[in-house]
């Protein structure tokens, strides 16, 4: 037998010794899944009909069906608890879109889970493969034990309010020039989309915040934003479930992995100008005010015992910070920037609310917007005395929470309703539904309605928030490490472009003759859709206009 014959004899052993393995693997989670599912079913708990073969896709899919087109997934999970969660939870087997999860909308039943030893701090192996394009790698997301605590505790610093605070004279800089861009669109008058602006706006933020680098995305693409933004479109294909099968094709794995290795050169680019720029500014002893998360964990490396600043990072520690590095990249810009056009949304849909929130401006940083910029990168603990413009923030997302949280079960925790009814969840992940718990009109008073006053009132007032009923940011220990920067960030926000300018969503300029049922996503025109956190639907057509109020 020839050499080639050899070679071409062991890869293709090698090939079928992997295809053997990932096919025992699958049929080892899919047995898994049915076992538990079956299990459940037996005990009568509530859940979609279920298809031997297919589990709950069909149900999945139908619900997706009955929703606009691109409606997030929440929005899926939403309709699916209308439909078979009405004691607050219902069980769910999506196996090979996803392993088996206990959907929760009750903050009672969530509570049980936030408070449980395990569980509070648990993540599901499955989050792994949903981060995977992402991240490439373990994340703080993702993490479990000894190794979430390590990297938590290692990149918390970079949260600290001083830290924070010294971000914020780039952070106004930036916003100034997203001011310049809506100013010469309301020059022109013309409809455009908010929401591309904004992802340019936060790109460039974040770019500082985590690489202490200037990515200039608002004023020429950079690949690192371009590159995230072409993994998530191909991640997020439109109406999920069943065309989520398409993670299996070979042609989109080799898309994800080739977008993976671009992003891992830009993020291996941006720690090598950083190890540059410390060991320069370690010779010439320069402190610097602000800290960007990877300057903090490249502080701690070369802070080790034995370790000089020559030394080459080594081969572990450069790929835990691509991973992490990559997973801030994107949890930094994505679910903020949705989270302010969705603001834009609220505030201009209510002109009551833009007055109180206007008026409120005038009175911490006066009438004079050039002046507030300058205020908030001088003292960005101003921005603590907006209690309404806090209170707008929070019922923004309310209505339109960004993320979700999930967590693993086990064997002892068994959630129980009000009325006693048991919910095993050992085998199965627990999701969270915000969205529901957060639009369900047994917890909320005028649940639909936009009333920030809910979030001002005091403990026995009717609109006062039912505990554990928000929570956007998540609960208990995984809460999001980023909510006071998303808070900090969308107040400036606010401050600088509420006064100035007038935004008007143009959706039925763009909709035209197209007729969008909008029933089952609470006849909400600006539904949210797919695209890394949860989006407005068609990125947010509108036209912007000076508004008056205050001169530029
Ligand atoms: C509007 C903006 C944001 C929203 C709505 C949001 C929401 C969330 C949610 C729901 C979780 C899961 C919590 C849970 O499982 O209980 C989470 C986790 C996390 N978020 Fe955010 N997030 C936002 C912005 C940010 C930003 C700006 C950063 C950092 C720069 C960030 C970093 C993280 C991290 C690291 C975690 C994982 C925490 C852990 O498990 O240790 N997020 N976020």
């Amino acid at each position: 037998m020839g050499t080639a014959t050899l070679v071409v004899n062991a890869v293709a052993g090698m090939l079928l010794a992997v295809l053997l393995a990932r096919a025992i693997r699958f049929i080892l989670a899919l047995w898994t899944a049915r076992r538990f599912i079956m299990r459940m079913r037996k005990l009568e708990k509530p859940m979609p009909p279920f298809n031997p073969i297919l589990g709950h896709l069909l149900a999945g899919k139908t619900a997706s069906e009955e929703l606009p087109p691109g409606a997030h997934s929440m929005h899926i999970l939403n309709r699916m608890t209308a439909k078979y969660g009405s004691t607050g939870a219902y069980y769910l087997d999506m196996f090979p879109v996803m392993t088996p999860i206990l959907t929760v909308s009750d903050p009672h039943m969530a509570n049980q889970v936030m408070n449980h030893p395990f569980s509070s701090a648990e993540k599901p192996p499955a989050l792994i493969d949903w981060f995977l394009p992402i991240t490439g790698g373990p994340n703080l997301f993702t993490q479990n034990g000894d190794a979430w605590r390590h990297d938590h505790n290692l990149f918390m610093p970079f949260f600290s309010n001083s830290n924070l605070d010294a971000a914020f004279p780039f952070v106004v800089e930036q916003m100034a020039i997203y001011r310049d861009k809506l100013r010469a669109l309301s020059k022109s008058g013309e409809l455009f989309s908010l929401e591309p602006l904004t992802l340019a706006l936060m790109n460039d933020i974040i770019g500082r915040l985590v690489f202490n680098a200037q990515l200039g995305a608002q004023a020429t693409a950079h690949p690192l934003s371009d590159t995230m933004i072409r993994q998530l479109n191909l991640k997020f294909v439109a109406n999920g479930v069943v065309s989520n099968l398409g993670r299996l094709n070979p042609v989109k794995l080799f898309q994800f992995w080739n977008n993976g290795c671009i992003l891992d050169t830009h993020i291996r680019a941006q720690i090598n100008n950083r190890v540059a720029a410390y060991r320069s500014a370690k010779i010439d002893d320069e402190q610097a005010s602000f800290k960007s998360i990877l300057d903090i964990a490249l502080e701690t490396y070369y802070s080790q015992a034995g370790r000089r600043a020559t030394d080459e990072v080594d081969a572990d520690y450069l790929k835990m910070l691509c991973a992490q590095l990559r997973m801030f990249f994107f949890a930094g810009y994505d679910s903020t920037a949705a989270t302010m056009v969705y603001c834009c949304y609220t505030i201009w849909k209510h002109p009551e609310v833009l007055a109180k929130l206007r008026a409120e401006h005038d009175a911490v940083f006066g009438r004079n917007v050039a002046a507030a910029m300058d205020m908030i990168a001088d003292d960005p603990a101003l921005l603590n005395s907006l209690p309404y413009t806090n209170a707008v923030i929070k019922e923004t997302l309310r209505l339109f929470p960004a993320a979700a949280g999930i967590r693993q079960g086990c064997r002892d925790l068994v959630l129980k309703d009000e009325a006693g009814n048991e919910y095993p969840t050992e085998s199965c992940g627990i999701q969270i539904s915000h969205l529901s718990i957060q639009r369900n009109p047994k917890l909320w008073v005028r649940p639909l309605e936009f009333v920030p006053e809910r979030f001002l009132v005091e403990p026995g007032h009717e609109l006062y928030p039912l505990k554990g009923a928000w929570g956007p940011f998540g609960h208990g220990l995984r809460l999001c490490t980023g909510q006071a920067l998303v808070t900090k960030e969308v107040k400036a926000f606010l401050v600088l472009l509420s006064r100035e300018f007038n935004v008007k969503e143009c959706y039925d300029e763009v909709d035209g003759d197209r007729k969008i049922d909008l029933t089952n996503v609470d006849n909400e025109k600006v539904y949210q859709v797919e695209a890394g956190a949860a989006h407005p639907r068609d990125k947010f057509p509108c036209r912007v206009s000076l508004s008056g109020y205050v001169s530029p």
